[in-house]
């Protein structure tokens, strides 16, 4: 199991003098399974572990320079029925062998959802979207998918969101996202210092890039945080530091940056700071202006600026699921189809990745 390098439990809570007044009402807690119970009903088998352990070397190499192959970030929005997302993963599993002389697939396997204020936050959270949120459930179908999705040879993406999931899930991941909305914040800053895997750090929702740098400044140190050891007992966790993150340049309101002067003054913040200059370019989100069509031609622009010479340009992002758009949640969702942001279909998808 991959933990943070130093793992201390608080052993003597101080007693706290008789309460005068009664306690303010506090929300109502549900009890969920500890990380080590719920990886040990789940289990990642030895093999898997090992083939988790080689792709994330793989992406280090190439965010390092020393693969020259292309990493390709691709998957649903989303994921909000596991039946669709093992059949994506079979079909993009069959194609990443097909590519992978030249491209390193990795599937988005985004269990998380960050929300600009409220709407639906991801599987995890709330498996049959009632509404009524149902953390225990979510947690055990997320894991059993990531386990089901890795059985297929693939490396998996997600957003860390909740610092607490990733206690649950981290052994299954080889790429990691912090997003958009939570780039600049402290917790996730310390949270990436104690991943075992590479992590992207996407600019801000303004467009912002400096936030994204700060937070590869930050990542890269050993912090000590709050949280909760394996057993589930509270721990101050003491990190090592990630040496291997990188900026994902997601455009912002009403500004795109994936042209070859955005990359470029983004590479020369990066450099000034003295953190790694490997770039992605996500396709989607403000940089297509939620137009999932418009994204191959971004992964087509983005990729002429490499072949003419751009080696800071190691990645791509693309959203893409079985069907081509979104839909709002329903009774009667069309099988395949996004139910948060607007992804590529799976045609075009096929079609794009062959012609990397
Ligand atoms: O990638 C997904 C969305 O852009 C993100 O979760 C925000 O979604 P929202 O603005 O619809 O809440
Ligand atoms: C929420 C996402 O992106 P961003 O943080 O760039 O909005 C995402 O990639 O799903």
């Amino acid at each position: 199991m991959n933990m943070p390098l130093d793992v201390r439990t608080t052993q003597e809570a101080q007693p706290v003098d008789t309460v005068s007044e009664p306690e303010p009402s506090r929300p109502a807690a549900t009890a969920l399974p500890t990380p080590a119970k719920l990886r040990s009903d789940i289990p990642l088998p030895a093999y898997l572990s090992t083939q988790i352990a080689r792709y994330r070397q793989q992406i280090r190499d190439i965010l390092n320079g020393d693969d020259d192959r292309l990493l390709v970030v691709v998957g649903p929005c989303s994921i909000h029925d596991e039946v669709a997302a093992l059949e994506y993963g079979e079909k993009l599993a069959a194609l990443a062998d097909e590519v992978s002389d030249r491209v390193l697939i990795v599937m988005r396997a985004y269990l998380e959802k960050p929300r600009t204020t409220v709407g639906w936050k991801g599987l995890l959270y709330d498996p049959e979207r009632t509404g009524e949120g149902n953390l225990g459930e979510g947690l055990v179908r997320s894991r059993r998918l990531l386990v089901n999705l890795a059985h297929l040879g693939l490396p998996l993406a997600t957003e860390a969101l909740s610092p607490l999931a990733m206690d649950y899930l981290d052994d299954l991941v080889s790429w990691t996202a912090i997003g958009a909305r939570t780039t600049e914040s402290q917790i996730h800053r310390e949270l990436v210092s104690g991943l075992p895997m590479p992590t992207g750090f996407k600019n801000g929702t303004d467009g912002s890039v400096g936030v994204a740098v700060n937070a590869m400044k930050s990542a890269a140190h050993g912090h000590h945080r709050l949280g909760f050891n394996a057993e589930g007992q509270p721990a101050m966790i003491t990190t090592a530091g990630n040496p291997d993150t990188h900026l994902v340049l997601r455009g912002g309101r009403g500004i795109t940056n994936y042209d070859a002067d955005s990359i470029n003054a983004a590479v020369q913040a990066l450099d000034a700071a003295g953190v790694s200059s490997a770039v992605m370019v996500d396709c989607s989100h403000d940089n297509a202006c939620k137009q999932p069509e418009r994204q191959p031609e971004i992964a087509r622009e983005v990729l002429a600026q490499r072949q003419a010479g751009n080696r800071a340009i190691r990645g791509l992002m693309i959203e893409s699921f079985l069907e081509q758009g979104r839909q709002d949640d329903s009774e009667e969702l069309t099988y395949g189809l996004s139910i948060t942001d607007p992804c590529l279909g799976w045609a075009e998808t096929e079609t794009l990745l062959r012609s990397f």
